[in-house]
């Protein structure tokens, strides 16, 4: 059968094309009795006629569920929700209102934390290159923690909150030489990176004491990310032990125990059926374990521990709708065309990412074709989908639905060819709101002043 010539091993025809596996879609989405897909009551074609497509589509219950989720599994540990993963001030408000504090990596992201009324004391700023400027701004906002990732900002930080008088709470980023099992461009606990100060190098000790000697910046603890998109908790609780370790020198060197642990996020999410995510109380049963045993070994008093999960929070609450524009039949696949791609969802291009589809805004009672979703762009590596069956039928006017796009798609959306980066729009009980509008010609006109 030619569909199965280049299609994954592990990618099965589908006994019935129209299906919506649960754990990929947000948990208000389903096909309505005509066959249109609804997100929290309201469809997809109702929402393409109001907002137009592409569009970011977000079952806004469903990303707070997952704070929530994750809020009570950590009931002993804060949560921050990583904005690199997709932030705006709707979901600023969001994941303040269900509890959880924010991470944030930029001036950029610190402004719209900051114009979302996002309490300063719950934010913590990472970095592994922040500017003076971004330092300052975020000492003078007063936001709770700074982490530190290298010697130049500890000396920078300790002139800036020096000058203030202010004693600014720091951590001290680590790479705890885990090979965390993911792409590699998305693995940050390896030796031969940039983040972090190396543990089995010891650096990180003496940045450490760096910061306690000179007493200019308060020391709150360690901070441990792994890497992004991880199933195997060995990693996390590999990274837990040497960071507990090293807390346990730093203890016996100047008898301090440092009250706070982050063991950062990175928390996989199922993107194709292969992927079979932990649930958070699993994951917080294992990282409190690890984290007890090592202090009790140790005889360390058990610091407060933080998390950082961004992906598992947003990813699997949003869907991307595309239109279909163009369909063409190969001899391996049938390439469906849809209005938008890499400038929408680069992941598939930059991480060779895997996804999966569904065609909308109907129902099929065709064949299940090997299929690859593909946008627009001007690079045959613009694929939004690798490989996923599609009804045979599948035709220009169609809507697609591509599950698992929010954390990281609109975060790291383009405008390469000058394509308008798509809005998200949150549905809640039947009602859709615009959260980000859609970018228009004139937005990008407006910057080109030549
Ligand atoms: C320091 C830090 N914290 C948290 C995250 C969030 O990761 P994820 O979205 O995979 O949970 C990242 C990104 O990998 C990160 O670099
Ligand atoms: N942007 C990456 C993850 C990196 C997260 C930040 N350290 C992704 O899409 O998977």
């Amino acid at each position: 059968m030619r569909a199965h010539i280049t299609s994954p091993e592990w990618l099965r025809t589908p006994d019935d094309v129209n299906a919506l596996l649960p754990q990929l879609w947000p948990r208000h989405v389903a096909r309505g009795t005509d066959g249109v897909v609804e997100i929290a009551g309201k469809s997809v074609a109702a929402l393409k006629d109001e907002f137009g497509t592409p569009a970011f589509v977000l079952d806004e219950d469903d990303m707070r569920a997952r704070c929530r989720e994750f809020r009570d599994a950590f009931h002993d540990a804060d949560v921050y929700y990583a904005g690199k993963a997709f932030l705006c001030k709707a979901v600023v408000k969001i994941i303040a209102e269900e509890g959880l504090h924010l991470d944030v990596c930029s001036g950029g992201e610190l402004a719209t934390a900051l114009a979302a009324g996002m309490d300063p004391e719950k934010i913590g700023f990472h970095g592994n290159n922040k500017s003076v400027a971004e330092l300052q701004r975020a000492v003078d906002a007063g936001v709770g923690r700074i982490i530190v990732d290298s010697i130049h900002e500890i000396d920078r930080l300790t002139a800036i909150a020096g000058e203030r008088g202010i004693k600014q709470k720091v951590l001290i980023r680590v790479t705890p030489g885990v090979e965390a099992h993911t792409h590699e461009f998305i693995a940050t606990a390896h030796e031969d990176q940039k983040f972090g100060f190396s543990i089995a190098g010891g650096t990180a000790y003496r940045a450490a004491l760096k910061v306690l000697d000179e007493g200019t910046l308060e020391l709150r603890g360690f901070h441990s990310h792994i890497g992004s998109q991880i199933f195997d908790t060995s990693g996390f609780e590999l990274a837990a032990r040497r960071v507990l370790e090293l807390v346990g020198e730093i203890k016996q060197a100047r008898g301090v125990d440092l009250p706070e642990l982050d063991l950062g996020g990175g928390f996989g999410i199922a993107y194709t059926t292969q992927d079979d995510p932990s649930a958070p109380k699993d994951l917080a049963d294992r990282m409190r374990k690890i984290v007890e045993d090592e202090c009790e070994a140790q005889q360390l008093v058990k610091p407060h521990v933080s998390i950082e999960p961004g992906r598992a929070i947003v990813g699997p609450a949003m869907f991307t709708l595309y239109e279909v524009g163009t369909v063409k039949e190969l001899e391996m696949r049938t390439y469906v065309s849809v209005d938008g791609g890499m400038s929408d969802n680069i992941r598939t291009a930059l991480y060779d990412a895997s996804y999966s589809a569904t065609v909308a805004s109907r129902r099929s009672d065709s064949q299940p074709i090997l299929a690859r979703v593909v946008g627009k762009h001007c690079e045959s590596g613009d694929i939004v989908v690798k490989d996923e069956f599609l009804p045979a039928d599948v035709q220009p006017g169609d809507l697609v639905a591509v599950p698992g796009t929010g954390a990281y798609c609109r975060s790291m959306a383009s405008n390469y060819n000058h394509v308008p980066r798509p809005p998200v729009i949150a549905v809640r009980d039947g009602a859709a709101r615009v959260i980000v509008r859609r970018e228009t010609e004139a937005d990008l006109l407006a910057l080109d002043v030549g």
